[in-house]
This record gives structure tokens, C-alpha cells and sequence, in this order.
């Protein structure tokens, strides 16, 4: 895994609106990055600046450390977030067609497209024109359509938007292969708990400005509270009146508190060793949910 992207202080105004502000953030190869943010934070604009549709006022984006050329962006695969098929042509046609403008010869293009759609599960749509399609199946040839020609960087703007449960697990599948093939995923979804799964690498934007970036575990563990879940044989009440802890939860022999900020846990655990057995006693880790919303204030 290496850094492929890096996007590097980028700004970028609409009329006299500042939508971008020095935002910097990096790619690796053979990751899935998740780019979370409410509605507006600037994720889009971001995309597109990556890929070229859009110009950055100021700031950099380089591609394997250099600035991004036609060529390399020939190997990108980009799912907007307008989509944009044609809604008259057959799926397969399409993914063909959308293979062949990124240089891949005809037959090696169908070949793909059938593989492609068989991963999928859209095979027997092949031959529908993408107007017939469900909104989630044209979704899932969107994402046969990004990925034809085999992209070393796919940026997928919500990609997750608009399918079932089955189609979600199927996507989450197929971009795993990717990443395990050593392409770099950039991907934005509003779906936390799906990021959650899903996501290597994590970059959280609020208001134009990168708030956290870095990999899942290194947020989980800077954001972690000093909160422990603990379950013991009788009632944990006495808790309550524990020096250097608050008590967050209580459940009959379980619980989740709070340490002072600063204190260790062993003696906790030693406390609650000397009233009996202790059946669990382990930190509790914030969800992305939790450390999103703490970043994002
Ligand atoms: N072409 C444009 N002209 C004017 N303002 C724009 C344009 N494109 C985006 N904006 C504004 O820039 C801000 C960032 O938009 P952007 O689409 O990048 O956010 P986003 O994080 O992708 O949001 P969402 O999750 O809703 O898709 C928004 O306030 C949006 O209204």
C-alpha cells in the first residue's frame, strides 16, 4: 500500500462562497478510503476536482506524486453522484461502449462487461435499456460502468444511495476485490454504518474543512473515551459511588462508566475484583457515528 492521491490545500469558492478550504488529504493504493460529511460539507466538489471535471481555485492534487495528466486519468473510474447513462441504451452496450472510451479493445471490453455484470447480479438486464431498469439496478450498472476498464483510482460518489440490502452487500463485496487488487477506493456515502464496514481509511470534512483523516483504527483510538463496560457476578451498584468514575450505565450486574480524565483502569478492575469475579471489563470503542459527530462539532 502506497499514497497515490494526494490532495493538498485545495481550495475552491462559488461566487463569494468559500466551499474548500485548504483541503489535504491522501489515497492509498489497495485501500478504501470513506469520505463522510452532512449535506453540503463540500464532498462532491471535491470529487470533481480530483477527477478534473471541476478547476481548484488554489492547491494541488497529484497522482503517484506528480500533476495528473489525461493518461492517468484514463485509469481512474469515477461514479458521479448525477449518474449518466444514457437512459436508451442496453446496459451491456453501455459498459462496453464506456470500456472502449477508456482504450480497452472491443473484445476485451465485452469480456469485461459480461464478467462485470455477472458480479454484479445484473446479467439479466444486459440486454434492457437502463431507463427500464429499477433506480438500484441502474445503480449497479453505474458501478459496472466505473469499474470497466479495471481503474487504478475509483472515486464513487455515494454509491451505496438508492439499493437493498442485497445490493448493498454485493457492492460492498465487489469494491473489497478492488481494494484487495490494489486499487485506491474513494468513496462518500452518508450510510456511517456502512463506512464503518467498509472503509480502511477514513477522511471526515465539515464545512469546507477537513476535520480528521487517517486510518479507521488511528480515529477509533484517538477518539476513544476513557469509558469501560463492565459485568461482574452481583449488582454493580456500588459504582455509584466509586472515587474517580461516573457512571454512565447501569444494568443489574452490568455496566459502563466513565474514568476521570487521566485515570488509569487498573484499579478499577481491582475494585471490582475484590467484591467477586469479573466477567467482562473491556474499554468501549466509539462507533464512527460517535466519533463523527464529536469531529464534526
Ligand atoms: N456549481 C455550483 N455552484 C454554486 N454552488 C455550488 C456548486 N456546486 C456546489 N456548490 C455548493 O458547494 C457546497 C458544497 O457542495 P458539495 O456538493 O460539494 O457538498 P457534498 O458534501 O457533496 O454534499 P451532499 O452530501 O449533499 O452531496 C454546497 O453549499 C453547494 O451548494
Amino acid at each position: 500500500m502506497t499514497t497515490v492521491l494526494n490532495v493538498d490545500a485545495v481550495n475552491r469558492s462559488f461566487g463569494e462562497r468559500q466551499v474548500l478550504k485548504d483541503v489535504s488529504f491522501t489515497v492509498d493504493s489497495g485501500r478504501l478510503t470513506g469520505f463522510v460529511g452532512a449535506n453540503g460539507a463540500g464532498k462532491t466538489t471535491t470529487m470533481r476536482i480530483v477527477l478534473g471535471v471541476l478547476a481548484a481555485d488554489s492547491g494541488a492534487v497529484t497522482w503517484h506524486g506528480a500533476a495528473i495528466t489525461r493518461a492517468d486519468r484514463q485509469r481512474f473510474g469515477y461514479m458521479p453522484e448525477e449518474r449518466g447513462l444514457y437512459p436508451k441504451m442496453t446496459v451491456a452496450e453501455q459498459i462496453v461502449y464506456l470500456g472502449r472510451l477508456h482504450g480497452i479493445a472491443a473484445a476485451d471490453a465485452r469480456r469485461r462487461t459480461t464478467a462485470l455484470l455477472d458480479r454484479l447480479e445484473l446479467t439479466e438486464r444486459a440486454n434492457d435499456p437502463v431507463e427500464k431498469l429499477s433506480l438500484g439496478n441502474q445503480q449497479r450498472a453505474q458501478i459496472a460502468a466505473a469499474l470497466v476498464h479495471d481503474p487504478e483510482l475509483l472515486v464513487l460518489d455515494e454509491p451505496f444511495s438508492g439499493l437493498d440490502p442485497i445490493a448493498i452487500e454485493t457492492v460492498l463485496a465487489v469494491l473489497r476485490e478492488r481494494a484487495r487488487a490494489g486499487t485506491a477506493v474513494l468513496f462518500s456515502s452518508h450510510q456511517l454504518e456502512l463506512v464503518e464496514r467498509l472503509c480502511d481509511d477514513l477522511v471526515i470534512i465539515a464545512d469546507g474543512t477537513i476535520r480528521a483523516a487517517g486510518s479507521r483504527s488511528r480515529l477509533r483510538d484517538q477518539y476513544t473515551l476513557p469509558r469501560f463496560r463492565i459485568e461482574v457476578d452481583s449488582d454493580a451498584g456500588w459504582l455509584r459511588d466509586e472515587p474517580g468514575v461516573t457512571l454512565v450505565e447501569l444494568d443489574g450486574r452490568r455496566a459502563v462508566v466513565d474514568l476521570d480524565p487521566g485515570a488509569d483502569e487498573q484499579p478499577l478492575l481491582r475494585a471490582a475484583l475484590t467484591r467477586g469475579p469479573v466477567r467482562a471489563f473491556a474499554p468501549v470503542r466509539p462507533s464512527l457515528a460517535e466519533i463523527f459527530r464529536e469531529v464534526i462539532q
